[in-house]
């Protein structure tokens, strides 16, 4: 497959590292990353250890089988303009946070899957990321369903070594990793903690008031997530993920913008009913990013 993976920043360099094994793949990203990838390739190290040749652009290709979007959501409205000049078979956003699917079928032709990625990644240096995580890349139709082009997608991520599964029930799925997200991201952000330390304690007793919040919001949506199974897959999260920093905290942390629109603020902007805590949450957050850019 020719794949195009928009966005190589962390996620998106080692997704673009281990897709190049089996693919053409073009890494657009920026410089000075791109220009070292272009000129010595890509070395990726951690959980494995590889150098991988993919091209690497500043903008779009003309043309690509597949475009992987992997940048901050505040970005996508930015990519979906520059991938619509794009003759393209699929796109799929492995992103975190809601309305990114929305905004790129919006303004492509093509069809748009839906994806949720638990693989873990940081970009180190120019040229190098490190693979922190081995997850798992879910994705499909993104309104649910079968999808012949998202079975292409799923077999070429397998072919890649990629841990994939093509799903049916996308909508389901992007809300519960919403949930653990509204959960995990702000709290730990603002409370400068590990995911670890919403285990027990005031920290645990928020995280599921914000869980349980935003599960009523996706069954207002139509969408089958108790409260219970949204609480429980966020204590599992803060289980498996104990001694990670959340992105919003590693955000925070370095004075960038956060992606609290599209978790926290995306349930506040979509709920029909008062959602106290992920307003509280959402207010609490751009406060913080108010005071930074005074
Ligand atoms: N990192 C991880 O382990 C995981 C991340 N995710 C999700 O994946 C998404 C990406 O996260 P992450 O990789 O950490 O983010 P990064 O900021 O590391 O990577 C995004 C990259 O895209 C670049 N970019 C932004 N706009 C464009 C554009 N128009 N053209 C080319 N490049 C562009 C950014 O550059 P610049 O900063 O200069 O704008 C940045 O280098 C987020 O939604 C995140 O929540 C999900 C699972 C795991
Ligand atoms: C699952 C979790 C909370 C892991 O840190 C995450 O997705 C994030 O930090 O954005």
């Amino acid at each position: 497959m020719d794949i195009a993976v928009v966005g190589a920043g962390s996620l998106g360099s080692l997704l673009g590292g281990l897709l190049a094994r089996e693919h053409d793949v073009t890494l657009v990203g920026r410089d000075p990353h791109m220009e070292r990838v272009a000129s010595d390739g890509l070395r990726v190290r951690g959980v494995e250890q590889f150098h991988s040749e993919p091209a690497g652009r500043t903008d779009v290709p003309a043309s690509a089988d597949l475009a992987v979007v992997a940048v901050k959501s505040d970005d996508t409205a930015a990519v979906a303009e520059q991938l619509a000049d794009c003759d393209l078979e699929v796109c799929l956003s492995v992103q975190n946070g809601m309305g990114n699917e929305e905004i790129l079928a919006d303004a492509l032709s093509c069809p748009v899957l839906a994806g949720t990625c638990t693989y873990g990644a940081r970009l180190e240096e120019p040229g190098t990321v490190a693979f922190t995580g081995r997850g798992e890349v879910v994705l499909g139709a993104r309104e649910g369903g079968e999808s012949a082009v998202g079975q292409r997608v799923g077999a070429a991520f397998t072919e890649a070594g990629i841990d994939a599964t093509v799903a049916t029930d996308m909508p389901r799925r992007l809300w519960a990793k919403l949930a653990v997200n509204t959960a995990i991201n702000a709290t730990t952000a603002l409370a400068r903690v590990e995911n670890g330390a919403l285990a027990d304690g005031p920290g645990a007793d928020l995280a599921a008031d914000a869980a349980r919040e935003t599960a009523r919001v996706a069954r207002e949506q139509g969408v089958d997530l108790t409260d219970e199974r949204a609480v429980a897959l966020t204590r599992q999260v803060v289980r498996d993920t104990a001694a990670n920093r959340s992105s919003m905290l590693e955000d925070v942390a370095a004075g960038r913008p956060t992606e609290i629109d599209a978790i926290n603020g995306y349930v506040v902007r979509v709920a029909e009913e008062p959602v106290p805590v992920n307003e509280t949450l959402t207010r609490l957050v751009r406060t913080w990013a108010a005071g930074r850019d005074e």
